[in-house]
């Protein structure tokens, strides 16, 4: 099981992350976000991780050539689209900066079936996502929301290995143990305030993590 933490903004947090053994740490370049970060924070933090700690970034229909600064400016190893990004959208962008990618779907419970959420993930698989993350569709949010969808759409068998993300935290990890995922992401489940992340419910996580998938 991969655990990538999310919405770092402060030094400490970030070192208290890597202590922990997480697999990635993202940074959300959302500027409406409570836990944006401008790229010279970002790089502040990113120059701060060692080995085999990826760094994601996170935007939210950001243009080409915004990424194209943001990527001379920070050093991060994957991208996470989390708007409204089509799969040839991902795919121009990603090629721009020559980065490996993740496609986050926003999953609505009333709307989404088996069979919609896995179609979808076969056209982001055709274009050369490396993972799908599925998160929980919000009405007026792209993220970040702390809601969780129906984990019975996550499908078997999918042309991608699936992060699951919305609304995760250190008690309820546990019961994502027998679901067909590569990996679990955590924003406001391990946090104190927005932004500010909480070392013990990080511990906490890691440590319902390791226990129930080791
Ligand atoms: O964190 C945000 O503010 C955010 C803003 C816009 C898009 C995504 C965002 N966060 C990501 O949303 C998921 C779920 O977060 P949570 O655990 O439910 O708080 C996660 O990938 C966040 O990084």
């Amino acid at each position: 099981m991969h655990v990538k933490f999310c919405g770092f903004t402060q030094l400490a947090d970030i070192h208290t992350a890597v202590a922990l053994g997480a697999d990635a740490v993202g940074l959300v370049f959302y500027p409406p976000s409570p836990r944006a970060v401008t790229p010279v924070q970002a790089q502040a933090l990113s120059a701060a991780l060692p080995a085999f700690v990826s760094v994601v970034a996170l935007v939210v229909n950001m243009p080409q050539e915004e990424l194209v600064e943001l990527a001379d400016t920070v050093t991060f190893d994957i991208i996470q689209f989390h708007g409204d990004e089509n799969p040839e959208q991902c795919q121009r962008l990603a090629a721009a900066v020559n980065k490996r990618w993740i496609k986050a779907l926003r999953i609505d419970t009333e709307q989404d079936t088996l069979a919609s959420v896995s179609a979808q993930i076969r056209e982001f698989a055709a274009v050369g996502a490396s993972s799908i993350l599925l998160d929980a569709y919000h009405q007026q949010k792209y993220g970040g929301t702390g809601a969780r969808f129906d984990w019975s759409l996550i499908p078997k068998g999918s042309a991608l290995p699936i992060i699951l993300a919305g609304g995760l935290d250190a008690q309820n990890v546990a019961a994502t143990r027998d679901l067909p995922i590569y990996g679990v992401d955590v924003s406001g489940g391990i946090e104190i305030d927005k932004g500010k992340k909480d070392p013990a419910e990080m511990r906490a996580f890691m440590k319902a993590v390791k226990r129930d998938r080791w």
